[in-house]
């Protein structure tokens, strides 16, 4: 089942929804390597220009027939939140990452990632809101599988070192604590040594319209 813009979906009864989203997926991935390309790219001028009129009629192709609503949104029985169109864990969203998130039996939560060179901020180095994005995501998949889905009320950051990319780095958090339908919860982002880059404290707040709507089993 999916929740999907005040609705529940029955995935059976929709058809090759999964073969789509895998599509859609592809989509993505092929987007965002695209986009490290035309970061990257030292193609003479007239290549640019003709790469530039080719992307046009692509994205022609892409805007006859567009969606109006979000995508879906689920929280599994475990917890679990699934978006697929999220700007920082949706597979077929080219601005994600995109981050692959796994839980403990703890519940906390866990994902390896590597920055790609779109992400740059102070030359050579992740622009400081990119990682804000990571934390706040992480931190609420945190908050979520903990049973206290919510939205982040306030996001505290750190940067004690700046963050590489292409490097491979690992995120965590935990949450720490909940008072009524507000739930504390920290992250950081390290180096595979351990060597802590950021790290952050964030406040979500269940809106009262949530509440019991997205607890885990
Ligand atoms: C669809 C399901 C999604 C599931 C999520 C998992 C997704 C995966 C992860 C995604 C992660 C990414 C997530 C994203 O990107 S979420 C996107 C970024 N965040 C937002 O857009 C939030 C916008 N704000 C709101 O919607 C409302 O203001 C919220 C819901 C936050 C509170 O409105 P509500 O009407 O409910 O609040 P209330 O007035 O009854 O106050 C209640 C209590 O809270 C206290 N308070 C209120 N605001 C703040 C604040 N800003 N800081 C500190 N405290 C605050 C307030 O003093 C009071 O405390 P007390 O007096 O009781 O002590």
């Amino acid at each position: 089942m999916f929740y999907y813009g005040g609705m529940t979906i029955d995935l059976a009864s929709a058809g090759n929804a999964e073969a789509r989203q895998a599509a859609l997926a592809a989509l993505g991935q092929q987007t965002r390597e695209l986009i490290d390309a035309v970061v990257l790219t030292e193609v003479p001028e007239d290549e640019i220009t003709s790469v530039t009129a080719e992307l046009a009629a692509l994205t022609g192709r892409l805007r006859a027939l567009r969606r109006t609503s979000p995508q879906p949104f689920e929280i599994g029985p475990d917890g679990t939140p699934r978006h697929v169109g999220n700007a920082v864990a949706g597979p077929v969203n080219p601005h994600a990452l995109p981050l692959i998130i796994e839980s403990t039996p703890e519940r906390t939560v866990r994902a390896e990632l590597a920055f790609r060179p779109s992400h740059e901020g102070p030359p050579g180095w992740v622009h400081g809101g990119v990682t804000a994005m990571i934390m706040d995501h992480l931190l609420g998949h945190a908050a979520a599988v903990a049973g206290s889905a919510g939205m982040t009320g306030t996001l505290s950051v750190r940067y004690r070192r700046p963050v590489p990319y292409g490097e491979p780095l690992l995120a965590t958090a935990e949450h720490t604590r909940s008072e009524g339908r507000k739930s504390w919860v920290d992250g950081r982002i390290a180096l595979p040594d351990g060597t802590v880059l950021v790290e952050a404290t964030g406040l979500f707040i269940t809106p009262s319209d949530w509440v019991g709507r997205f607890d885990p089993a």
